[in-house]
């Protein structure tokens, strides 16, 4: 069989070590022949890709970004986009099937073409971890500990100077990089696209941990919104798909906590470096199970389904299951957190 692997969406730690796992185990275990699309969705409509055998891939665990690169690009746009181009793609260069490593805008993608009889796997992956079925995908925990490490950071710095600091973080519409960060930081509050809150409130969070002498460190979600707001800050345009691009609330925040409460507050915004660099650990354990799994999952013809982790296991689940909407942050994992805040 002769695989083609892509990665799409926002690159995130260990997508290479989940290549290394698919063409290391898939050549040994199954004779496979790989290639590998360049940038996403883009190599597929256009026909582009470059060989992956075992050499190109060893040593690849600890490396951050893809080899292969990574796009936003639509298998249903261009002149050669959708199944039946995609179709003759495959077959001129006698391509059996497809890994595709993305997130959940990816594998929706992935999910459609299956379900037009392309033969897909899919392996989630996402700092934002907002999949369905998977208890958590590749590049979250490394992201988690990236901003955790900021988080650190900016109390020494807000404690120095009795100031509050407002820092954002990426997960567009799921809040859980604010959550997990904030959680081992210790922030003074966490606010997350999942449950709006009035500025008042924030207002007195901040208060109240200047009463007692400390530096009000919050964490912020891209996506979040205040109660007074219709929809998420957004002021970038849109991205390659027509979505909102997030990011600048933070900045809009900062000036108003200031006015409201008097303390002087700053605005941090992580942005990319937490999908830069090394994968953790855990990380690079995960996605190389996950890529051991996908080409199991080739091999046994799976076609249509992704891999997950479910608790310490590694599943296979049905794309349509995993892409019937992102998995955001539960009711009561914020209340869990909000008990602390303040
Ligand atoms: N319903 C869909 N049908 C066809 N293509 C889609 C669909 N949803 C997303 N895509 C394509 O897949 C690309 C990648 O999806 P998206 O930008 O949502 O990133 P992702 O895979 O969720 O990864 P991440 O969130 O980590 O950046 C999109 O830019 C879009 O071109
Ligand atoms: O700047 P880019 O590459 O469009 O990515 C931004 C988006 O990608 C993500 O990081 C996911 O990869 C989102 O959290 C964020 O909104
Ligand atoms: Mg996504």
């Amino acid at each position: 069989m002769k695989i083609g692997i892509l990665t799409s969406g926002g690159d995130c730690p260990g997508l290479n070590a989940v290549i290394r796992g698919i063409v290391l185990k898939g050549s040994e275990a199954y004779g496979f022949d790989f290639v590998g699309f360049k940038h996403g969705w883009r190599g597929v409509v256009e026909g582009s890709f470059i060989p992956l055998a075992e050499e190109h891939v060893r040593f690849l665990a600890n490396q951050g970004g893809t080899i292969l690169g990574s796009s936003r690009t639509n298998p249903y746009e261009g002149p050669f986009g959708g199944p039946e181009n995609i179709k003759r793609m495959m077959l001129k260069h006698g391509i059996d099937a497809i890994i595709a490593i993305g997130g959940e805008g990816t594998l929706t993608a992935a999910r459609r073409l299956s379900e037009e009889g392309i033969n897909i796997v899919g392996v989630p992956k996402t700092i934002d971890n907002d999949i369905q079925e998977t208890d958590y995908s590749f590049g979250f925990t490394t992201a988690v500990e990236i901003a955790t490490d900021a988080l650190d950071r900016i109390r020494t710095t807000a404690e120095s100077h009795d100031r509050c600091i407002i820092v954002e973080v990426m997960g567009r519409y799921a809040g859980w990089i604010a959550l997990h960060a904030g959680m081992a930081a210790g922030a003074n509050a966490i606010l997350i696209p999942e449950h709006p809150v009035s500025l008042g409130q924030i207002a007195e969070w901040a208060l109240e941990v200047r009463d007692r002498g400390s530096a009000p460190v919050f964490v912020v979600s891209e996506g979040f919104t205040l109660e007074e707001m219709d929809e998420a800050h957004s002021h970038k345009g849109l991205d390659p798909f027509n979505r909102p691009l997030l990011g600048g609330i933070a900045d809009i925040l900062a000036p108003q906590i200031e006015a409201l409460t008097g303390i002087e507050t700053r605005a941090v915004s992580l942005g990319h470096v937490q999908r830069g660099g090394v994968p953790s650990a855990y990380d690079r354990v995960l996605a190389t199970r996950l890529g051991i799994a996908a080409v199991d999952a080739a091999h046994d013809e799976q076609w249509g389904s992704t891999v997950v982790l479910k608790g310490t296991d590694i599943e296979t689940v049905s794309l349509s299951s995993a892409t019937q909407e992102p998995k955001s942050v539960p009711e009561y994992r914020y209340y869990e957190a909000a008990a602390l805040f303040g």
